[in-house]
């Protein structure tokens, strides 16, 4: 389970949670909201790349801004951008390195990172430089990178963007099939409609919870009412 106790955290003095408290179990759980709703800014604090300035995260028990290398084996997260997660020249080394950060000796850590991305289908893209890969592959390099260290939850934020239709769906699709529980940000209400539980964010609050059925018609209703309301 993923306890989310009571979080304050600010940015630039600025609030951008104060006193959120979650509790995220279901295998599958979307986390929809507007723009600088707090959606990514709560990725990062249940991966432990944040801590809270009040309250903690848990993640199976585990103190992610506290623990490490308890975070590591615990939850992985796929940024947005996949330039802001890639820091290695070639795939192999980029996969490797998680594995590294969990110990494993180096030769050991290529191997499994070779078997990765054998099971990822890309066995072919061990020496590629990153740069020359497209935003979908690198996406896909990353999410190999995650898989190898063998999390118990991955946490997507906007795994959809940029990608061309059948990368979208075969993405929605590869997600659907992962054994690890999955936490989803997205600005597209179609892809989770499937989920558990969907978590519509405003201003770092819950502004509801709970089936898609229910939560996404709302929020869609929302959105489209502030788009009428807004003047161009
Ligand atoms: N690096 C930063 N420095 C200062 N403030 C930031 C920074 N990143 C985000 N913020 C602020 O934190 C708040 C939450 O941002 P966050 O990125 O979590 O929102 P989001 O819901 O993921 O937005 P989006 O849908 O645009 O990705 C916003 O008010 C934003 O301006």
């Amino acid at each position: 389970m993923i306890e989310i106790e009571d979080i304050v955290f600010r940015r630039d003095g600025a609030p951008v949670f104060d006193g959120l408290r979650l509790r995220l179990d279901a295998p599958r759980v979307a986390i929809v909201g507007r723009n600088g709703s707090g959606k990514s800014t709560l990725l990062r604090l249940i991966a432990g790349l944040a801590e809270p300035q009040g309250g903690e995260v848990r993640v199976g028990g585990v103190k992610v801004a506290k623990d490490r290398a308890g975070a590591l084996a615990t939850v992985g997260i796929l940024f947005q951008n996949p330039d802001h997660q890639i820091i290695f020249p070639t795939v192999i080394e980029e996969i490797a390195f998680g594995l590294e950060q969990q110990g494993h000796p180096r030769d050991e850590a290529r191997r499994l990172a070779g078997a990765a991305l054998a099971r990822a289908g890309h066995p072919d893209w061990a020496e590629r430089l990153c740069h020359t890969l497209s935003q979908g592959q690198r996406q896909m390099v990353c999410l190999t990178a995650i898989l190898a260290m063998e999390p118990r939850w991955i946490l997507f934020d906007e795994p959809f963007n940029s990608l061309d239709i059948p990368s979208i769906l075969r993405t929605e699709a590869r997600i659907a099939a992962l054994s690890q529980k999955v936490v989803t940000v997205t600005h597209d209400p179609a892809r989770v409609r499937d989920y558990d539980r969907v978590i519509w964010l405003e201003q770092g609050a819950v502004a509801a919870d709970g089936a898609p059925g229910a939560v996404l018609p709302a929020y869609v209703a929302a959105m489209e009412r502030l788009a009428r309301e807004t003047p161009c």
